[in-house]
């Protein structure tokens, strides 16, 4: 697996369990904050309905009494007063409601629905200390609000002069609501709640449209963060790494004077290229050659013009060559070329052309120049050495013969 693939696999590992994190994380602190904005507004709605009752009962009740005997003002009762108050709080701001609901009112428009009765019994039943308060959540989808529910306890003896019987009751009260409903109430007894629901919908829809935003925003960080550490990886690591390898790659397997590959690397082909061969019952062939008198040259010319006639010998060769062949610096001024899908007639005519660019031409400073060239096709059995052998023995042949010829090699015995 390559260090790119390696070090993506790890990097998104991590971006993925941080972006998990950082999403669990903020969609509980959201939601956290949009249910505690609703408890909020639950409690404030709350307290405004207590207040309007208190300032109704401390200060429009005594003011309108003297006229109760004339005619009934349900203004003066603190119940009707919060909840006339807040039903217009509630045309503005839709889905917030509050109620009043009692179990047996004076007004129909009180009494408790199934739910809400189940609420009052709970205090009644003492399942519910009367002190606290009770919330949850009701309806489902844009439905869905806070309840809060306080009990209504009757703790004023005053109270009962409307709610305990029809006889004490005013009677301009009767006259509006007759003397059916909303007698019989008895001292500290609960007739029924105070609910307040505050719809979630919204606060819900805005705390996901901001987690929504919040990672996408960190999801295109994330996309950036891992854009720049790859092509930091690249330009800082990688690029600099593949030319190292490439130069510790060209150390291990060229020859610096020729640009030809080395001895040790022309093995490496050579057997793999025997390998392919040997499946594809094809032909393969070897031609080794060595400059003659190479000695000579170096002592009359010098060195540097033996190591130029050298490269040059290199660039001719590479020039008849195919791009499937391989040519090789063997050793000294000898040189050993493999030549793909080649029966030995085709190598022999590669050899003589070799031979032919070399003498044909002269070099610059040493003018002509000869080799002498021994040439191998391998049968399939042999092996690398053995093959090497034959046409380092053909070789010899050839220089032996006097030298600026090609020598085809033996059959192996
Ligand atoms: N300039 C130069 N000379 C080299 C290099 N490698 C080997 N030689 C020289 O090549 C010469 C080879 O000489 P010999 O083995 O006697 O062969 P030769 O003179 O070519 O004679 P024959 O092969 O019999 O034709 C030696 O003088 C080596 O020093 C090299 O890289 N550069």
């Amino acid at each position: 697996m390559s260090l790119r693939i390696k070090f993506n696999l790890v990097l998104a590992a991590v971006l993925l369990l941080a972006a998990a994190g950082a999403g669990w994380y903020v969609h509980r602190f959201l939601e956290e904050t949009a249910i505690e904005e609703v408890r909020h507004n639950s409690q404030v709605m709350m307290h405004t309905a207590m207040a309007i009752r208190d300032y109704t009962t401390e200060s429009v009740k005594p003011h309108l009494d003297p006229m109760l005997a004339e005619r009934f003002l349900p203004q003066t009762v603190p119940a009707y007063a919060a909840t006339e108050t807040l039903r217009r709080l509630q045309a503005r701001f839709p889905g917030y409601e509050y109620k009043e609901a009692v179990l047996n009112p004076t007004n129909p428009r009180d009494k408790a629905n199934e739910w809400e009765e189940k609420v009052v019994q709970g205090f009644r039943e003492g399942r519910t200390p009367l002190q606290q308060e009770v919330s949850g959540v009701v309806g489902e989808g844009v439905h869905r609000a806070m309840y809060v529910a306080r009990p209504i306890t009757i703790k004023q003896q005053q109270c009962l002069a409307c709610h305990s019987t029809p006889d004490i009751a005013p009677p301009s009260m009767l006259q509006v609501y007759g003397d059916k409903n909303g007698f019989g109430w008895k001292l500290n007894e609960t007739v029924g709640i105070q609910v307040v629901k505050v719809p979630m919908f919204y606060p819900l829809e805005k705390a996901r449209q901001t987690f929504y935003t919040v990672m996408g925003a960190l999801l295109a960080s994330f996309l950036l963060l891992f854009a720049v550490l790859n092509l930091s990886l690249s330009s800082l690591v990688i690029e600099p790494m593949a030319r190292l390898n490439r130069k510790l790659e060209d150390l291990a397997t060229k020859d610096f004077l020729t640009d030809l590959v080395n001895r040790r690397r022309f093995f490496e082909r050579l057997e793999s290229e025997m390998a392919e061969t040997r499946i594809r019952k094809g032909h393969l062939s070897v031609v080794i050659f060595d400059i003659d008198f190479f000695k000579r040259i170096n002592d009359t010319f010098g060195h540097d013009s033996g190591d130029v006639v050298l490269k040059k010998t290199a660039l001719r060769v590479r020039e008849l060559l195919r791009s499937s062949d391989c040519a090789a610096r063997f050793g000294g001024e000898e040189f050993i070329l493999l030549l793909k899908e080649t029966p030995v007639e085709a190598a022999m005519a590669i050899a003589e052309a070799v031979r032919a660019r070399i003498a044909g031409t002269p070099f610059d400073a040493v003018g002509h120049v000869s080799a002498s060239f021994g040439v191998a096709t391998w049968n399939h059995e042999e092996d690398s050495h053995a093959l090497i052998k034959r046409a380092d023995t053909a070789l010899y042949q050839a220089k032996a013969s006097g030298r600026n010829c090609v020598v085809r090699a033996q059959d192996a015995a």
